[in-house]
């Protein structure tokens, strides 16, 4: 049977892209991309899971209504409401593994508890090397120390999704030299490239540790 897999994503779909045509590859064996979910209905990674074959399911779990609906705690509700939706997907859809793909939304006790007491590990692309550049922006931050002389490499991990953002246990690093000379643009392009890579490994491994018993 293979390993179902549920990505999350909020933009352009590069990493899901890597996933999509590495499932059920050597690369990711035994494995299926069986449903996307983003928190932004423009995001063209919806289009890209639309457009492969056989098409994936998508869903569109958008922030702003909760804004109103509830405006003591939106990100509480928001964040439970993510985790039924993906909890009761159908039997064919129901995730052994959960990939953050450049979704940008940190994720609350909420969504983190529901889905670790089902028992399905949460991993996240992250463009830094761990403990350092936590959050958004890290591209262009590594670059702007670097720029400043404070550090002379970065890099790409993937790691378990934990209350503290970009803190989880890593399953991937991969450092990446900065160049002198290189704009943002070069390194974030060459970074991307590393990205699609180490997702795909991370994804490999983390269903490996799963299924081993070894979460
Ligand atoms: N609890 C956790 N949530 C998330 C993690 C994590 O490790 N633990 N990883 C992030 C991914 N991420 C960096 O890798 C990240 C993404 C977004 C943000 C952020 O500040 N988001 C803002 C909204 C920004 C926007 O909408 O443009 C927010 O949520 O308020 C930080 C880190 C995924 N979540
Ligand atoms: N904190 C997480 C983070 O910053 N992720 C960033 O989002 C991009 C998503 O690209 P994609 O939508 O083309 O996969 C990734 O390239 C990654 O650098």
């Amino acid at each position: 049977m293979a390993s179902r897999i549920v990505v999350l994503i909020s933009g352009s779909g590069s990493n899901l892209q890597a996933l999509i045509d590495s499932a059920s590859t050597s690369s990711l064996p035994s494995s299926r991309i069986v449903h996307v979910v983003s928190n932004r209905k423009a995001a063209y990674g919806l289009t890209r899971a639309a457009s492969s074959t056989p098409p994936i399911p998508t869903s569109y779990h958008g922030f702003p209504p909760y804004k109103t609906s509830h405006p003591s705690d939106p990100r509480a509700a928001y964040d439970a409401d993510l985790a039924k939706r993906i909890l009761e997907l159908p039997e064919d859809q129901y995730p052994d593994l959960i990939v953050c793909a450049g979704w940008m939304h940190i994720l609350s006790p909420n969504f983190l508890d529901p889905i670790s007491e089902a028992g399905i590990p949460i991993i996240n692309l992250h463009p830094a090397l761990p403990g350092a550049f936590d959050g958004a922006g890290a591209i262009e931050r590594a670059w702007e120390a670097f720029s400043k002389g404070e550090i002379t490499e970065t890099g790409v991990m993937i790691h378990y999704v934990i209350k503290e953002v970009d803190r989880g246990e890593p399953l991937v690093v991969k450092k990446v030299e900065m160049k002198a000379g290189e704009s943002v643009e070069e390194l974030t392009a060459r970074i991307h490239d590393i990205e699609h890579v180490a997702i795909v490994e991370g994804a490999k491994l983390a269903l490996e540790k799963k299924n081993s018993g070894c979460l």
